[in-house]
């Protein structure tokens, strides 16, 4: 059984092919630049070159016929034909309170993810133009919806509800959801079978830090908290995004800089965090090259980050009572030693102490860089969202 995982943006397209059989990716790629004068598609495969092609895609639908088109060549393709392809899973940022776990996409659940629309406009109703190209290029494969608010369905209400008037919620559903539920579900799960312990019996502070940024307490497999709220903008400082701020700087700000709603919305998800604080770049490595540079804007932007993060795992290891597993995920975690070295420096009173060596190693596997004796593991855990869109995916259309 051949499964197609889809990640829409609004103006980009992430995807791989899975052979489930083995859980081998058989191809992947990503179509950039959605709606622009060019747009580029690069497609990845064994043992065949890799493609770069510039073309007018103007939408979603032409988009998803392009990979298709990809996936059948003769030359870079992988499949004979696009029967091959049983069913198709798409990564949806927001399910709101309605789903907790995977479903099969229906008119209904169609109709659900867009009243979500609202708590999520960057992400959702971009999930949805890739559920319908979908629908029409392939009308008959059966797709099927992964969201990154499930994991933390299990949140009790003191992590969920924010302080205020509760009118909000039974409104308007104004309550913390949290992020990137499906990577911190396959790490926690992943370090747990690493560790060799079953995950009940674990606390853990999970890190999934990439460009979005978000921290979860787990504890006994289950998200008791978690960094991200109502929307992907709380939390941790990230590459763009302000994370945790006074909200009363929004009409402060509007007032004193005469700037609308929709421009501070803007300057708090793309203008803040790392690329504001360095005034150079979000991504983490020019941030850590110009600090070794010298420059103090960039190390500024460095130390904000590690400080704010490891406020989040003090805080979780309080909140659980306990941290028996620190883990680090996604591209800053996963690929920088600096910052994980940063972190790990302090916060020894945990009863943690990083390994050097170990720490800077280069590998793509899971592995502990924590001494032997250090009585919190801390470990590297390579994130594989698409994965587990794959495997529930198979698990719901394979009955
Ligand atoms: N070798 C590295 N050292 C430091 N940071 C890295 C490295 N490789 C990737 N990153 C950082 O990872 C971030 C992107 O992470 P990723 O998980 O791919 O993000 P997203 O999926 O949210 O777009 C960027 O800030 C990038 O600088
Ligand atoms: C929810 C979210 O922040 O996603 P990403 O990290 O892909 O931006
Ligand atoms: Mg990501």
């Amino acid at each position: 059984m051949k499964v197609l995982v889809i990640n829409a943006g609004s103006s980009s397209l992430k995807y791989q092919l899975y052979n489930m059989m083995d859980e081998s990716v058989l191809a992947s790629g990503r179509v950039e630049r959605i709606g622009m004068d060019s747009s580029i598609v690069t497609h990845e495969s064994a043992n065949k070159p890799e493609v770069r092609d510039v073309r007018e895609i103007l939408d979603h639908v032409t988009a998803v016929k392009r990979v298709i088109d990809i996936l059948v060549h003769p030359d870079f393709g992988v499949i004979t034909s696009m029967s091959e392809i049983d069913a198709v899973g798409h990564r949806v940022v927001h399910g709101g309170e309605a789903f907790k776990h995977s479903v099969i996409v229906t008119q209904e659940v169609k109709a659900e993810i867009k009243r979500l629309f609202d708590l999520a406009p960057l992400h959702n109703p971009a999930h949805m133009m890739g559920i319908n190209a979908v629908e029409t290029n392939m009308p008959n494969v059966p797709q099927v919806v992964v969201f990154d608010t499930a994991f933390h369905q299990t949140m009790p209400e003191t992590s969920y509800l924010y302080p205020i008037p509760k009118v909000l919620y039974r409104r308007h559903k104004i309550r913390r959801y949290g992020f990137h539920g499906t990577s911190h579900a396959y790490v926690s799960g992943e370090a747990a079978r690493f560790l060799g312990k079953p995950i009940e019996s674990l606390k853990m502070v999970s890190c999934h830090i990439g460009n979005g940024a978000s921290c979860a307490a787990i504890v006994g497999g289950k998200t008791l908290d978690t960094s991200m709220g109502m929307t992907p903008l709380e939390g941790l400082m990230m590459g763009t995004r302000s994370g945790d701020i006074d909200p009363a700087i929004v009409p402060f700000v509007i007032n004193k800089e005469e700037l609308t709603l929709s421009e501070v919305n803007s300057m708090l998800n793309k203008h803040s965090g790392m690329q504001a604080i360095s005034g150079l770049s979000s991504d983490m490595r020019e941030i850590d090259e110009a600090m070794n540079a010298g420059d103090a804007n960039a190390k500024l932007a460095f130390d904000m980050f590690v400080y704010r993060l490891r406020k989040y795992i003090g805080a979780y290891a309080a909140a659980m009572n306990g941290i028996d597993v620190l883990l680090f995920t996604a591209g800053i975690g996963e690929n920088s030693a600096s910052v994980r070295r940063a972190v790990c420096e302090g916060i020894t009173f945990l009863g943690l102490e990083l390994d050097d060596a170990l720490n800077t190693e280069r590998k793509k596997t899971v592995r502990e860089i924590s001494k032997p004796d250090s009585r919190v593991k801390v470990l590297v855990v390579p994130t594989n969202e698409e994965l587990l869109i794959a495997r529930d995916t198979y698990k719901l259309t394979n009955v």
